[in-house]
């Protein structure tokens, strides 16, 4: 059986993940024969291992660059030809992957979720539907201090200083115009019910159709 498979994108701070955690959540409680994963764009951060943590420190997380999206959309390709993959773990507090990953078996939907997601022809190519979290960026901003300073290992400095070199102007330069790929924008965050009523019983119903068929 093919995968269905949906991404969730937009600016750091909108919601993705909470989202897409909570859908996989609901979805599992709701069909706990139907198999779901949850993958994070983030996870696909270059390794930089090699590199001294000062220079770590300076690197723009922000552009498609950072982010192996090629292994990404061959990972979804593997899945979706019902191969499992082995995906790499990642640590923001040393700006690397860990040593370890992590096995991810085929299953019968895939979420996966990230800014950049939308940026990449052949990411795109690999989702079934697409989903942009259209949230104000002031909010977004406030959501991402409190986040990074108690998850992240940050200061208010760093997280500032971020912002303000790369986080904003690539939003405006990479992520806001990959909007334009979206199949459907959802407002208002991580807890908009109705979104996650909608999404949710659209991938229940699609894997009922697949089963049948
Ligand atoms: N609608 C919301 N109301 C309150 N807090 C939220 C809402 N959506 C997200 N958050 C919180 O904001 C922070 C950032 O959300 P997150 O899902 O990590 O965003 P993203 O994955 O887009 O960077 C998290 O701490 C999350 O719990
Ligand atoms: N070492 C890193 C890697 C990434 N970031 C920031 O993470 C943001 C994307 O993750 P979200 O969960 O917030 O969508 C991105 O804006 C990068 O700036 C980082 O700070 N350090």
């Amino acid at each position: 059986m093919q995968p269905f498979v949906i991404a969730i994108a937009g600016p750091s701070g909108s919601g993705k993940s909470l989202f897409a955690e909570t859908l996989c959540e609901e979805v599992r409680r709701d069909a706990p024969q139907l198999g779901v994963v949850l993958i994070k764009e983030d996870a696909y951060y270059r390794d930089q291992g090699q590199i001294p943590f000062e220079d770590r420190e300076k690197v723009n997380y922000d552009h498609p660059d950072a982010i192996e999206q090629d292994l990404l959309a061959r990972h979804l390709r593997e899945l979706s030809a019902g191969n499992a993959v082995e995906s790499p773990l990642y640590d923001y507090t040393i700006h690397s992957r860990q040593s370890e990953t992590v096995r991810i078996e085929p299953a019968a939907v895939i979420i996966v979720e990230g800014i950049l997601l939308l940026t990449d022809a052949a990411l795109r190519e690999a989702f079934d539907i697409k989903f942009y979290m259209d949230t104000p960026l002031d909010i977004c901003l406030l959501r991402r201090m409190a986040r990074d300073l108690k998850e992240r290992g940050r200061s208010l400095d760093s997280v500032t200083t971020q912002y303000q070199e790369t986080v904003r102007p690539m939003y405006h330069e990479f992520i806001r115009p990959s909007v334009r790929h979206a199949d459907m924008v959802i407002t208002r965050g991580g807890r908009n019910r109705v979104a996650l009523d909608v999404v949710r019983n659209m991938l229940l119903s699609v894997s009922n159709d697949e089963a049948k068929a």
